[in-house]
């Protein structure tokens, strides 16, 4: 068990998701910080099995624009995109300006995916110090970007198997 009390879950086989599309999305704000993220996010969907070519990477100014990037992503007619991993840090500085930030990212994300009814995995650091943001986004356990790849990929799972259910119960 993690420090956190965080169980992680069932690893995939092989071709669990070889079949599946991920959006990267990470914002040029404290950008070694973010960039450390999508490694931590690159590195999940390898070790889950996402094709390197089914993997996409975007990049939007700052934490304020992912839920559009993102709602961008998810919107487009073909429905290319089967989750989106959003990445930044929003880091406290002197004024209020960290909250709404902060706060308007997350709401947004959550909007986007609930409206979408695909994974938009919240991956943007909000902490008080450089310092707090470089521990969330070393290599190896406790990298933000792999913690937020790997929900977005449990998701998918989620909706696969709640949709052979309800196909089962349909027969
Ligand atoms: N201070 C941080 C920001 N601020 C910029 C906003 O996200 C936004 O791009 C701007 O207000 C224009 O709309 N963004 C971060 O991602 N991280 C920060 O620490
Ligand atoms: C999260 C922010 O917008 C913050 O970094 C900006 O710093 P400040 O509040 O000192 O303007």
């Amino acid at each position: 068990m993690s420090k956190t009390g965080y169980a992680a879950p069932a690893k995939p086989d092989a071709v669990e998701f070889s079949d599946v599309r991920i959006a990267l999305v990470a914002t040029r704000w404290n950008v070694e910080v973010v960039d450390a993220l999508l490694a931590g996010a690159r590195a999940c969907l390898k070790d889950w099995g996402v094709p390197a070519d089914s993997i996409g990477e975007f990049r939007a100014p700052g934490a304020y624009e992912l839920p559009l990037a993102a709602a961008t992503l998810l919107r487009s007619e073909t429905g290319y995109w089967d989750g989106v991993v959003a990445l930044g840090a929003v880091i406290r500085g002197d004024t209020p300006h960290f909250d709404f930030v902060a706060g308007e990212c997350a709401r947004g994300l959550m909007d986007v995916q609930l409206a979408t009814g695909k994974p938009v995995g919240f991956g943007v650091l909000t902490v008080n110090t450089p310092a707090q943001a470089v521990e969330r986004a070393g290599p190896g356990e406790g990298n933000k970007g792999y913690e937020c790849a790997q929900a977005v990929l449990e998701m998918i799972r989620l909706a696969r198997e709640a949709n052979a259910g309800a196909e089962g119960d349909a027969e």
